[in-house]
């Protein structure tokens, strides 16, 4: 590298990576209390990733196995242990220890087991374990990962999110289970996007893409008045009218089956949500549906509020930048955008105002909003 005509940001991080890789300096800095710390918790980092995948099955075995539900009711020993969640006893000691050490449970001095602060947030938030779940296909799409990259879908995770089936209203058991996982999921994304975007004062709400209308639900909570309408496709469609039957305000929602490309759009909408949608599609489409949005909102002069997990700038954000960037690909369609290129693309469609709300919970969601000119 030329390091005289680099930049700084490029010069030091050439420096930085020439000392990293050499090996006298490892053993030097091992010599030092602080030389130790710094190497005790780079290695610690690098191990994170390379035993990653086995940390995730001891979590996947717990969930499945009901661990988590077991440790919760109190210190348990491995036998107690072993005959609630019907594994053998060696299985069940192995399954603890580790997730006693990934602080999925905390070992008591007396041997017995009690959960764990990360357990106890897994049980705090119940769409953590249904992605948990769900995470077989990508993790079967994975077991090749160069080939996972020189393809693009085609696995079981494509299977699942069936967006490009060949009859898009054909009832499937896919589109079920992908909508009983967003439900599942839906809270945490529900309650961080309206924690930071004020719903209350507009009348005519429309949900695309709003599966069984759990977003919705969680909308009229926050505001008494709106009209809410919701647009899926016409099988998940079908799903949000039986969910929202019940619900005490049932009344406020009007549920459209169709495809968000060229279904009619309810008219006088003053607000339109995009909640986890636009990220699960290619250029051309989050263009063309933008588009549409524009056209929907202008006469009114209304909103779009964009809430999905993002890519970050500098490429730093583990959901954004590898979650989903690889989740995506594994699935064959749809990136997630940084704020700007979301930003750019809400610009080429006539939208302007383009604010970046930042939640408290990216790994959860971040929110774009804008308006019509
Ligand atoms: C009590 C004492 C001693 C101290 C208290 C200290 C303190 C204040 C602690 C805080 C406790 C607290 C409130 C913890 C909260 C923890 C939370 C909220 C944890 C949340 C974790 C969320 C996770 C792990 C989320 C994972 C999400 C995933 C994997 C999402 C996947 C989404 C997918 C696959 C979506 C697919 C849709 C598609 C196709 C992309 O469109
Ligand atoms: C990832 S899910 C998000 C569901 C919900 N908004 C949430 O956050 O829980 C994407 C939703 O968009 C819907 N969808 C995908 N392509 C669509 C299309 N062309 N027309 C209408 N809806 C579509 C799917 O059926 C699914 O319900």
């Amino acid at each position: 590298m030329n390091g005289s005509k680099a930049p700084f940001a490029v010069r030091w991080r050439d420096r930085r990576n020439r000392i990293l890789l050499d090996q006298r300096f490892h053993k030097l800095a091992m010599k030092f209390g602080i030389g130790r710390f710094f190497a005790r918790r780079s290695a610690q980092k690098l191990f994170d990733l390379t035993a990653g995948f086995i940390y995730s099955q001891v979590l996947a075995a717990g969930i499945r196995a009901g661990l988590f539900e077991h440790l919760a009711k109190g210190p348990t020993s491995p036998a107690e242990t072993a005959r609630a969640i019907g594994l053998p006893d060696d299985g069940t000691r192995r399954l603890l220890a580790a997730s006693a050490s990934l602080d999925l449970a905390d070992k008591l001095s007396d041997g017995r087991f009690m959960l764990g602060p990360q357990g106890a947030a897994l049980l705090a938030n119940p769409g953590i374990a249904a992605m948990v779940r769900h995470h077989d296909a990508i993790y079967a799409d994975l077991a090749d990962p160069l080939k996972a990259l020189e393809t693009r879908g085609g696995g079981e995770l494509a299977k699942l999110w069936d967006y490009k089936g060949p009859d898009q209203d054909r009832p499937t058991g896919e589109t079920e289970r992908y909508t009983a996982l967003m439900t599942a999921s839906q809270d945490l994304v529900a309650a961080e996007t309206l924690r930071v975007f004020n719903i209350s004062g507009y009348t005519r709400i429309l949900d695309i893409g709003g599966g069984s209308g759990r977003f919705l639900t969680h909308v009229a909570t926050r505001n008494a008045n709106a009209e809410l309408h919701l647009l899926d496709r016409k099988t998940v469609a079908d799903l949000a009218r039986e969910a929202l039957r019940s619900h005490p305000a049932s009344h406020r929602f009007t549920v459209h089956g169709g495809n968000f490309l060229d279904a009619p759009l309810p008219d006088g909408c003053d607000l339109i949500t995009l909640v986890r949608i636009l990220h699960d599609h290619d250029d051309d489409i989050v263009l063309a549906l933008l588009d549409r949005i524009s056209h929907a909102l202008r006469p009114s002069r209304g909103t779009l509020l964009i809430s999905e997990p993002m890519a970050d700038e500098r490429a730093r954000s583990r959901i954004g930048d590898a979650y989903f960037n690889i989740y995506l690909h594994a699935m064959g369609t749809g990136r997630p955008r940084t704020p700007s290129e979301l930003t750019r693309f809400l610009e080429r469609t006539g939208f302007s105002r383009i604010r970046h709300l930042s939640t408290g919970m990216p790994i959860a969601t971040s929110a774009l909003v804008a308006e019509t000119r």
